[in-house]
């Protein structure tokens, strides 16, 4: 049997979950520790294995390093590259790092015996931060009043050396890999007195110490409102202990997302109040509240049964063996006999990449590579495969074991973000693990109102406008929406609460996006041109309207060629359209509508919403006319076949199969001309009665360019961000990929995973857990759980393209749009 073949032969059975990530090609034997890092390993476990805390360890005996003897027991080595802020600069230059107890030595080879470049005293290492300089770079400052040597005979860089102050001298050290990375700054900093102190002498940072007392079950020495908001995220002290870095990294993540300083009491509480309460208690009330008015008192029931929830989702065994085998689905999947010979290579490479992790966590044979070489082969057999950090099943009944993680965090961000951000640092919990056990226990009670999930009141909203509430208070920061401009009927949903985007600086002045809007807008009023006919929806920019051509403007089909590219717009009386209203002084980020239009505009393909017009009726008022896709937003589709269905997935995989594959190949037309959606989920994804099925909100839309081939901007909504977008890392055209693995997981599920967490939380399990676990992964096919096990790859390496994902087996069974159409009987 070939090895693709063996993989592909692999019974339901072995696969009751897509576990995680398959590993990257160089996570072999040889590299497993890099692989370890680059898929769902805490920072904080792989710290463990440094042993940076005990002193007394491997005696490597005395050493000569130059005219210095450094009579020290203990260190670490490495080849780096090297340069510094002087003469020289402009050079990098390979050395050999030697860091023991007291020094830290720069030598030209391996060998040791000869005398270093440069030999600095772990005494006068005043400040140690990541760079954006090079890849995975450190600047190191010192202080030359603090007893630093050079080597006389080496000095040349050194001597050169000089930062602005004359008494600090900064140098930069680039490693290989990002781990490696991590752990010089670690053990950097666990050696270097000046660096663990309480603040840094440089003035930049301001370094606090943090960690979690259980017995008052609050974090300790964190700034104010990030307290606040770890404390109302439900990320425990446990969660802490698990992974700090993590829970840092989002924070920050967080903070940078809302635009929070720490320090400021009202922006934190603000942004904590957009977290949780959105839902207003009467559709009437919407208008008339303010985004933090809007805070509604949460149950203080909810939460035990949120924990019994997640107790439950945890621990699959207990779980699955609830569940019986998934209806089977009444629509036959089209003819699937492809044989492995039949396929084309990208078909069979991308059948192959299955979850070799799952393998190994759950002792079953791990897929095999198939014999050819391509970028996506599976890694063989016989290589280690690196369990990813599973979310435990239930942090109470654990001991606590406080993990140090003597680390100044703020190194391993991704510097991004502005300097003089502060650095945090886990401190060691002073109380036993019994006590520990205790108050965790008791920081997941529903205490605070800001902690809970919104309360929803049956008096006020319906079950499902309150699911669909819940589902809209996604982004954390939300506001009130705006006011319809017009509004010819009452709106067909109740809740209208919707999501703001991030506001930031402008990247346009007003002057340029209304010379910009003018050049793809009729500048006329369209009120004559359409009737009214009901409220659509509702965004945060603007409501949707549908509306009823009545009246075609002169020359309307001429003019419409001239802005669509020559491509027949197809317009006449009678057409029904959606058109979105916006007051433009009320949008915070108004070259995010540009973005969006000039997308449309030039995104014509039928799994795209096609804009059809726009009209600049004032200078403030924008019409947005776009084709009407009356079966609404998937998430609405889900939601109805949730309260139809008894199966545990409101979709069946053959109907699932078809979105998929249609949103897919929106994507690749999109990904093809290097746009990257970057919010893809099952709001973002209409349908019309034909069941077309269309990808539409383009305001987060990015196009990589040559020289700029990746993105770091934060965007996006939490529950379908993939991990390198929340770990603020570069990131690609993958990120929708892992946003349409989500989006799958919602028609299988009924919500994306974490949906029951909150934002902040969420973030943390998305950092930490990487690939999610399927809820019920024993009634799934194979083929489905291949495809999400593609998708959700936390390496992006092994994650397809959506040009891979078109051939994936999964959509073989996509079953034909007529079979949708009952899908949608609910909005008739
Ligand atoms: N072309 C359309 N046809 C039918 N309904 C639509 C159309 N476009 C949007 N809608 C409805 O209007 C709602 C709001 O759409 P909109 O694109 O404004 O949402 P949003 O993404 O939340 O907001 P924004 O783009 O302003 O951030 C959608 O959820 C959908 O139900």
């Amino acid at each position: 049997m070939s090895l693709s073949a063996a993989a592909n032969s692999m019974s339901d059975k072995d696969f009751q979950n897509i576990g995680p990530a398959p590993l990257p090609p160089s996570a072999g034997k040889s590299n497993a520790s890099t692989a370890a890092f680059n898929q769902t390993q805490p920072i904080s476990k792989m710290m463990n294995g440094l042993d940076i805390n005990h002193r007394k360890s491997i005696p490597v005996g005395n050493q000569r390093v130059g005219s210095h003897s450094l009579s020290t027991t203990r260190r670490k080595t490495g080849w780096v590259s090297y340069k510094d802020d002087g003469l020289l600069s402009f050079l990098w230059q390979k050395r050999f790092l030697v860091l023991n107890d007291s020094y830290l030595a720069l030598y030209k080879n391996d060998k040791s015996q000869d005398d270093p470049s440069l030999l600095i005293s772990l005494t006068s290492i005043i400040s140690v931060s990541r760079t954006q300089l090079k890849q995975n770079c450190f600047e190191l400052i010192r202080s030359s009043e603090r007893n630093s040597f050079t080597n006389s005979s080496n000095n040349s860089l050194s001597s050169s050396s000089s930062s602005s102050d004359s008494s600090k001298k900064a140098i930069y050290i680039s490693t290989k890999t990002e781990h490696e990375l991590h752990n010089w700054l670690d053990v950097i900093f666990a050696k270097c007195p000046l660096l663990g102190g309480v603040s840094s002498p440089t003035n930049f940072t301001h370094k606090v110490h943090v960690g979690f007392d259980p017995e008052t079950g609050s974090f300790v020495g964190m700034p104010t409102n990030w307290e606040k908001l770890l404390k109302h995220s439900r990320i425990t002290g446990e969660d802490w202990n698990n992974d700090s870095a993590a829970v840092i990294q989002v924070l920050q993540f967080y903070q940078e997302y809302n635009g929070i300083n720490p320090n400021n009491n009202n922006a934190a509480a603000k942004a904590n109040a957009g977290i949780k309460g959105s839902i207003p208690s009467k559709p009437s009330q919407i208008n008339s509240q303010s985004p933090t008015s809007k805070l509604s008192k949460p149950s203080l029931d909810h939460a035990p049964q949120n924990y019994q929830k997640n107790v439950l989702q945890n621990n699959n065994i207990q779980h699955h063996e609830k569940f019986q085998p998934r209806r089977h689905a009444p629509m036959a999947p089209k003819a699937t006999n492809t044989t492995d010979a039949q396929k084309t290579p990208m078909q069979q490479n991308i059948q192959n990449r299955i979850d070799p992790q799952y393998s190994a966590n759950h002792n079953v044979p791990p897929p095999r590579a198939p014999g050819r070489q391509t970028p996506f082969k599976q890694p063989l057999a016989s290589q280690n495969y690196q369990p990813s950090s599973q979310p435990q099943p239930q942090a109470y009944a654990q001991p606590n074991t406080y993990k140090p993680y003597h680390n100044n965090t703020n190194p391993y961000s991704k510097p991004q973000v502005s300097p003089n951000r502060d650095i945090i640092t886990p401190r060691a919990p002073q109380i036993s693990t019994a006590k520990l056990q205790n108050k965790y226990t008791q920081q997941r009670s529903p205490i605070s109102p800001l902690g809970e999930k919104p309360k929803v009141n049956p008096n006020d909203l319906s079950a499902k406008a309150a699911t669909i509430a819940m589902r809209q208070d996604l982004n954390p920061m939300r506001a009130a929406p705006t006011k319809p401009t017009a509004a010819p009927s009452e709106p067909k949903k109740d809740v209208a609460v919707t999501k703001q985007r991030k506001p930031s600086k402008p990247t346009m002045s007003n002057a340029e996006i209304m010379s910009k809007l003018k050049n793809v807008t009729f500048n006329t009023d369209p009120s004559p041109y359409f009737k009214m006919i009901e409220k659509a929806g509702q965004g945060a920019s603007g409501s949707v309207y549908l509306a009823e051509r009545v009246y075609l403007p002169p020359n309307i089909n001429n003019r419409l060629s001239r802005y669509q590219n020559g491509e027949s717009p197809n317009v006449s009386i009678g057409d029904k359209v959606a058109i979105k209203q916006m007051i433009l002084s009320k949008q915070p980020r108004k070259e995010l509508i540009v973005n969006e239009i000039l997308v449309m505009k030039d995104s014509r393909h039928k799994n795209i919403v096609n804009f059809l017009e726009a009209y600049l009726k004032t200078e403030d008022d924008l019409w947005v006319v776009m084709e009407y896709m009356e079966g609404g937003s998937l998430t609405d589709i889900i939601e109805n076949c949730q309260a139809n269905t008894t199966s545990h997935s409101p979709l069946m995989e053959p109907q699932i199969a078809y979105i998929v594959r249609e949103t897919c190949q929106g994507l690749k037309f999109l990904h093809d001309k290097h746009i990257i959606h970057r919010d893809i989920k099952s709001d973002n994804v209409l349908m019309d009665t034909q069941a077309r099925v269309k990808i539409t909100d383009f305001g987060f839309c990015a196009k990589l360019t040559d020289k700029r081939s990746k993105r770091a901007t934060m965007v996006g909504t939490p529950y379908w961000m993939a991990p390198e977008v929340v770990k603020q890392r570069e990131y690609d055209e993958k990120v929708d990929v892992w946003s349409l693995g989500i989006m799958t997981i919602e028609m299988l599920e009924g919500e994306p995973p974490y949906l029951n967490e909150d934002p902040l939380k969420a973030l943390y399990l998305i950092a930490t857990n990487g690939t999610p676990k399927l809820k019920y992964p024993e009634t799934l096919s194979l083929d489905i759980k291949r495809f999400l096990s593609v998708c959700l790859c936390v390496d992006v390496r092994y994650r397809a393209s959506t040009e891979e994902l078109l051939h994936h087996n999964f959509f073989s069974m996509a079953c034909q749009p007529e079979e949708l159409v009952s899908l949608l009987e609910w909005k008739k």
